[in-house]
Formats: structure tokens, sequence, C-alpha cells
């Protein structure tokens, strides 16, 4: 699977992935007002909004990215309509020709790290018979739990080819809390980052590991340092717009070649529509917006590569 990214990536000339965290507050009125009018203010409504909204984007963008990003904890919160439209939307995107990284953060102990990895990206035996139960092409791990904890997730991963972004050093304000301490003087997302080298080691595509690392925009001197610490690992790089981040603090997350990082935008694209820069659209065109968004996140980001 981490061929199949590469290859879509040089494709589309585009290391970008869109964020599929479709809040109702971001659903245009007449898109709820048509799943409400059909299944009424329910949870089954809630899931056809989400799934409408979902569908209009990547119908919009699919030509120009090559991965999507459903977080889903946006449809979990619908309860099971709400995973349903989760897996709606899955489907859709890998018809499309889309690499899908289901955003779940799981890890627990061995046990139940295995289950969560076959749910998402292996198979479930019932009886005699055997199912993809979500059958995303990656999925996001949090590591706290140690090796057994992360063991199971490789082990579905080599067998399926199918790939991880284990979270190192996170986006958000408090990431440094416990990341940023201290181990024998080195800090902690560091002895991650190299952890996921390592683990990365047993899951090697041609060039790159199918094992990468989440480190986000925010932290560009971490970015930096991380990119040394693991070479071969892809890095998925949240925080790209809505929290700040633009294309200059970005560089030093890809290789000399150009590959090996992918960055996420989520609300920068799907809300696009909201935004001053791209108001001329409105709210029925929100699609539009959206596409012009990825077009400049593209744009922002080539240019810095180059300038580098
Ligand atoms: O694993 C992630 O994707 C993730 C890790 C991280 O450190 N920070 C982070 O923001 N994310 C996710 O990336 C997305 C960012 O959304 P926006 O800020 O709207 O672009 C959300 O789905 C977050 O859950």
């Amino acid at each position: 699977m981490i061929q199949k990214l590469i290859e879509k990536i040089k494709k589309t000339n585009a290391p970008i992935v869109v964020g599929l965290d479709p809040m109702m507050g971001y659903i245009p009125e007449h898109v709820q007002k048509k799943a409400f009018g059909e299944f009424g203010e329910t949870l089954e409504g809630a899931a056809e909004a989400i799934w409408q909204f979902n569908k209009e984007i990547v119908d919009k963008t699919y030509d120009l990215i090559p991965a999507v990003k459903p977080q889903i904890a946006m449809y979990e919160q619908f309860g099971v309509p709400g995973l349903a439209a989760f897996k709606k939307t899955v489907d859709y995107c890998k018809e499309k020709g889309l690499v899908v990284i289901g955003d779940v953060k799981r890890g627990d102990i061995g046990s139940t790290s295995a289950a969560y990895a076959v749910a998402h990206l292996g198979k479930v035996k019932v009886g005699s018979k055997e199912y993809a139960p979500f059958d995303e092409d990656f999925m996001t791990i949090n590591p706290y739990l140690g090796s057994d904890g992360v063991n199971p997730f490789l082990d579905v991963c080599r067998e399926e080819k199918k790939g991880l972004f284990i979270l190192v050093k996170t986006s958000n304000p408090s990431s440094g809390e416990f990341q940023d301490q201290l181990v024998d003087g080195r800090p902690l997302y560091e002895l991650v980052g190299e952890k996921v080298a390592q683990w990365g080691e047993q899951c090697m595509g041609d060039d790159y590991s199918y094992v990468g690392a989440v480190v986000g925009a925010t932290y560009p001197e971490m970015g930096k340092t991380l990119r040394r610490v693991m070479p071969k690992s892809y890095i998925l790089v949240p925080g790209y717009g809505a929290q700040g981040g633009q294309g200059k603090d970005l560089v030093h997350f890809f290789n000399e070649d150009g590959l090996g990082a992918i960055v996420n935008s989520s609300r920068g694209i799907i809300a696009a529509y909201k935004q001053e820069a791209y108001a001329r659209y409105g709210a029925e065109n929100f699609g539009e917006a959206s596409r012009a968004a990825v077009e400049d996140m593209v744009t922002d980001i080539s240019r810095a590569l180059a300038e580098r």
C-alpha cells in the first residue's frame, strides 16, 4: 500500500491528504435540510448529511489528490448510523482510487490491539467465512503501550500489505507535556521515533516502509530531527491550515527525493467555503471551494519545496 501511496503522490504531484472530518457545523444548511427531510432529525439524518457532504467533496477533489483521512470520531458521535457513514465513505473513496488512511488512533494490550487491527486493516473470521470489516489502507495508532501493543498491527500490515501511521509528536499545544519529557537526556518523541524506525524495518516496501509516523506541522524543528531519525518512514503531517501550519514550515519533513511526507488538512479544505478567501463560491458550491483550497495548498507546498 505504501507503493500505491507513493505512486499516487507522484502522479498527482500533490503530497497532501484531505481530512474528511465532517463536523455538523461545517455541513451546509441545504445538505442538512435535505437529509433531515428524508430521515428526520435523527442519527440516521445526521449520518446521511455526513455522507452527502463527503461525497460532494470527494467528487470535486479526487482527481487532484492521492489520499483521504476520515477521522472516525466525527462519525462515531452519531452512533451506529455514523459508523455506517464512515464505512460508506471508506468504500466510496477506494472506488475513486484514493488511498484511505483511517484516523482511528487505536492501541491497547496485545490481544485487544489484534482485534483493532483486524477491524480496520485485516479480516475477521465468522465460521468458515472471512470478512474485511472496515478495510482502510492505513490506520493511525497510539504506541503508548509499547511493542506488545504495536506488534499485532505490524503482523496484520505484513499479511495484508497495509500500513500504519504511529503517533510520534502530535500537533496540539499540550503535546509537549509528555512527548517532550527528557529520558536519559533525550526527548521522548525522539525515542518513539527511533522505535518507529525499528518497527518499520520489519515492514519495508521498495524504498519506504509501510510503517509511518505522525508528526505535527506545528513543530517544524522537531520534524527536522525526526526526519533524520526515521529516514525510511513516511511522515503524516497534520496541523496545516486550521492549526496554523504553512508550506514553509513543512519542507524539512520531506526527504531530498521530494518524498517521505504527506500533509493533511481537514477543516481548511472541507470547510473552505466558510473562509473569506473562498466565500465567493457560497455554501451551495462548497465542493468547488474545497477544490480551490486543495489547489492552493498544493501550490503553497510545491513552492516551498522548490525554494528550499
Ligand atoms: O493523527 C492525526 O491525524 C492527528 C495527529 C495530530 O498530531 N494532530 C492532528 O490534528 N491530527 C488529526 O488531523 C486532523 C486535523 O484537522 P484540521 O486541524 O482541521 O486540519 C484531525 O483529524 C486530527 O484528529
